[in-house]
Parts: C-alpha cells; structure tokens; sequence
C-alpha cells in the first residue's frame, strides 16, 4: 500500500516510486504559447446566444472553459474549498478511517490513482465522495471536518446547476433540436461524485506529475482550486473526430471566483466528435500545497451512449460503437485514463 502523502512525512527528495520517465514528465512537452488562455465565459446577463457560441467554440478547442458570474454564492464556494483543505490536515488515523483501494467504495480516501498494486505512483492524494443524490449518500458523508458535510449539499447543488445550465448553452450553440437534449436523456442522470484532491508540496516538481493525463468519464465535470495553478489543458490540434493530434499545455488560471468547466468523454461521443473532451493533467509545484475539488455529473450506469442524430452527418459513422456508460467505466478504469487507450477499445470498427 503505498503511503497517502499527506500524513505528515516530510519530503526533501522526489521518491524513486514517483519519479515518471523522462518522456512523461510534464516538461517533456512544449508549453502551447500565452495567447492559448483558457477562454472566459461570462454567465451573467442574458445574451443567452453569446455564451452558447463561446461554449461552443471553447469546447472545440480546449474541451475547456471558465466561468464567471455563474450563481455560485462565494460562502458556499468558500466553505467548501475551507472543508476540503481541512480534510488533509485531519490526525492520519481519521483520514485512514476512509482509506481504500476498492474503486467502488464511496466515500473513499486514497492516494495516487487508488489502485492496489502501483508499479508508478502519482503526486496526489484524493478523498472520493458520493454527493447527489443527497437521500442516497448524506448519511456516508464523513463527519470530519466538522464543516464538511454542511459545505457539500450547497455547493453540489449550485455546481450541477451550473453543469446543467452549460449543457443547455451547449445544446443550444450546437444547434440540437432540444435544448434539454442532455437532461432529457440518461447522460446526465447519474450521481454526482465529487474528487477532493490534494496535491502536497514537491521538492522536484519537474519528475513527477499529480495526475497523468486524462479525460473524464462523465459529460461535464465543474472544478474550483484553492487558487495555487497546477491544472493544465491540452489545446488539441488536428481534424473533428481524430483522436490524435494533442497540443502544448496550457495554465488553467481561472480569475478569483471563477469556476473551470471540462466537458468529457461523453460529450464528445454525443457530439461525435464537434465537441472535444477536454485532456488534462495536474502539475506539483514546490512552494505550496494545492487542493481542487472537482465535482463530476455522471451518466446512469446503463445509459448507452450515441450521439445525437443532428450531430451525424449524412453518410458520417458515429465515432465509437454502441456501449453503455457501466461498460465505458470497466474499459476507462482498466486504460487508467489514457486517452487514446480508451478511445482505440471503443472505437468503431465499421467506420
Ligand atoms: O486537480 C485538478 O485540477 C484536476 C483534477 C482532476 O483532473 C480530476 O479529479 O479528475
Ligand atoms: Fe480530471
């Protein structure tokens, strides 16, 4: 088992376990160039058909987005980054008291990507929580930090506001026939699962990462940080649909207030492909310790995933074959995340 790196040891070096090989280490790429900031869409006002648009073209390029005037009061933002920050500074017994390698468990405390046996660790620790429905998971929800568990039930439910009102913007800006298109189905109708993720300072951030690169799952995932950078996004270069051609690396470094959007692997397969997923990863750094909570709507487990009709072309094959989401997570689990992993398991063959 390896040990979560937030119960207290002090690290001066880079432990061999961490250390990524040289290709994979997060300078091994070229950083995209400044004028690739991650685009703002502003949510206040009601020019409906501008932030439709920008959603649109951010999610073309980047999969990614921020938001500003989204509705979230700044209390129920606060309290819960307060919650989540307090976690990791728990006695190590009591955060143990959640630790597990089982992917199921919720709630869940672990560290690197979770998994039993990890020849190569990640720079993360991550407390796992199971929010939405509140009647099914409130009485899971641990007990410490005192503040916790009144933090989770405002802020969930204002961020999946916010995703659900994105994905009408979208739906809108894409120019589907129901604007509802992603409540209507069971894409969106799963739980909402939220990652609380700690990052402790690094003595060598150029050796490790926090997390690799990845995509989500769901369709929509909504993330605050603490206002220390880490997360990065992948401009993606090449044609609609071709899951190659990864860019630079981009800062995510949302305004103070701000919430950062990614859609995910869902969305691109009900867009076929018009929509990106946005690729992600999260960098150490040395000076401070960073803590993001990144909160995922998720699609029912036996919801089978197609893109929506307006979004074939004539004579165009949908870009993966039929699967339901309980089958996308056995195969996203089994690839660790890998992009390209994934998408080359669930990849139409009659295409
Ligand atoms: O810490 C971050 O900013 C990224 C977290 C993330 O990608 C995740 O939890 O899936
Ligand atoms: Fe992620």
């Amino acid at each position: 088992m390896a040990e979560p790196l937030s119960n207290g040891a002090v690290y001066h070096s880079v432990p061999e376990s961490y250390v990524l090989p040289e290709h994979k280490r997060p300078g091994s790429s070229p950083p995209s160039c400044s004028a690739a900031a991650i685009p703002v869409v502003d949510l206040g006002g009601d020019d409906t058909d501008r932030m439709a648009e920008q959603i649109v073209a951010a999610g073309r390029e980047f999969g990614f987005f921020q938001v500003i005037n989204h509705g979230v009061p700044e209390d129920v933002m606060r309290a819960m980054m307060s919650a989540a920050e307090e976690f990791f500074k728990l006695p190590t017994e009591e955060k143990m008291a959640h630790y597990s390698t089982d992917s199921t468990k919720l709630p869940r405390f672990h560290t690197s990507v979770g998994k039993e046996q990890e020849q190569l660790l990640y720079w993360r620790d991550c407390l796992k929580i199971g929010c939405y429905p509140f009647e099914e998971f409130r009485r899971q929800w641990p007990d410490k930090p005192a503040g916790l568990g009144a933090a989770l039930e405002p802020y969930t439910a204002a961020v999946r506001g916010v995703a659900l009102r994105v994905l009408r913007l979208a739906a809108s800006g894409l120019g589907l026939a129901d604007e509802a298109h992603f409540e209507a189905g069971e894409v969106t109708a799963g739980p909402v699962i939220m990652n609380v993720n700690h990052y402790v300072a690094c003595p060598e951030p150029s050796l490790t990462l926090g997390i690799a690169p990845h995509c989500d799952p769901n369709v929509v995932t909504v993330l605050m940080d603490n206002g220390v950078r880490g997360l990065q996004a992948r401009r993606r270069h090449g044609h609609q649909g071709n899951g190659e051609g990864g860019g630079g690396w981009v800062d995510v470094d949302p305004p103070p207030g701000a919430l950062i959007v990614n859609f995910g692997h869902q969305m691109e397969v009900v867009t076929n492909g018009r929509v990106r997923a946005g690729e992600h990863r999260a960098v150490t750094n040395a000076r401070a310790p960073r803590t993001s909570v990144a909160a995922f709507v998720m699609p029912a487990m036996g919801c089978v995933v197609s893109p929506a009709p307006e979004m074939v072309a004539e004579g165009e094959a949908p870009l993966l074959r039929p699967y339901t989401y309980q089958e996308f997570v056995g195969v996203y689990t089994a690839a660790n995340g890998d992009r390209d992993a994934v998408l080359a398991r669930l990849q139409n063959n009659n295409g």
